[in-house]
């Protein structure tokens, strides 16, 4: 019996599959995908075996991630109630997904866990929000369901009532972080450098700052306050980002990912 399965192999199945690779051995997990081509080109890649039905994959792990969109759950749990177990644990990445309403979905018996992971799982450099709810789990489960996502990266343990705050903040903001690293580069290539260049001192800048934020402790507000000389260049551009709203872009963006996700449940 496998350990980890998953349902569904699409961005973010994948993504966590392959951050699962450092810590397990590919015959620990199992998965399925909608596609038997799929299914067959990530056992070739990775050396996880797939199974050969939603409701097979999860009659034979114990931990098992719903890695579908939310609107596809209907239909798995029609597949998989009659298999699941009740030592089994199911984990749920969708936002707006309540535990409680998980669980009578799929079984009043059945553990469910919440977790909001982001895509550079991929790369071991992931961000998981993990909620444990009302369920009892052994010491054991709990940290099994750590280690899945600190092979993908950093995890906090948050309250349930505090998930949809995590997929603001880390769940849905790659996109809005790939979204100023592509503006950042137009604005190097506006001036003059080619395209590549601006892209990779964009990127570096991004992640070199992230790390400053995480490493130094520093309030991010110092660490701006340093790279801006007094009537110099940096503070030009810190006003004209201001004066066009970004910080207030940034929290209106997490105020409609709040909304859409209050509307999923
Ligand atoms: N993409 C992201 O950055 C993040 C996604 N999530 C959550 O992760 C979950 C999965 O999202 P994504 O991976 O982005 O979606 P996706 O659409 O990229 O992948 C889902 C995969 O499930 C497959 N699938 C659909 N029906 C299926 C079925 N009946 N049986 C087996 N496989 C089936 C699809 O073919 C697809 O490959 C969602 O709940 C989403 O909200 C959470 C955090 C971040
Ligand atoms: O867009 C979505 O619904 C998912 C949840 C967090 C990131 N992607």
């Amino acid at each position: 019996m496998a350990k980890i399965g998953f349902i569904g192999m699409g961005n973010m199945g994948s993504a966590i599959l392959n951050g699962l690779l450092k810590a397990y051995e590919p015959q620990e997990l199992i998965f399925t995908a909608a596609h038997t081509d799929k299914m067959e080109a990530v056992t070739k890649a990775t050396g996880v075996p797939h199974a050969s039905s939603n409701a097979a994959c999860a009659d034979s792990c114990k931990y098992l991630i719903l890695a579908v969109k939310p609107q596809y759950f209907d239909a798995v749990f029609d597949e998989i109630r009659e298999v699941l177990k009740e030592d089994r644990i199911v984990i749920s990445l969708a936002p707006g997904q309540t535990i409680s309403g998980l669980k009578e979905r799929l079984g009043d018996e059945i553990r469910v866990v919440r977790a909001m992971p982001n895509t550079p799982a991929m790369l071991g450099a992931g961000m998981t929000g993990v909620a444990f709810g009302e369920d009892s789990f052994t010491e054991e489960e709990k940290a099994e369901i750590c280690r899945i996502f600190e092979s993908c990266g950093r995890v906090e343990m948050v309250e349930e009532r505090q998930m949809e705050a995590v997929g603001c903040v880390s769940g849905c903001s790659p996109a809005f972080v790939y979204m100023f690293i592509e503006a950042l580069a137009d604005g190097g290539v506006k001036y003059g450098l080619p395209r590549k260049t601006a892209y990779e001192m964009a990127a570096q800048t991004v992640l070199g700052s992230a790390k400053m934020v995480l490493e130094t402790g520093k309030h991010p507000g110092q660490l701006k306050d340093e790279v801006c000389s007094p009537g110099g260049t940096t503070i030009a551009g810190v006003s004209a980002l201001e004066e066009w709203g970004l910080r207030n872009s940034v929290i209106k963006a997490a105020d409609a990912c709040f909304e859409k996700s209050q509307k999923m449940k």
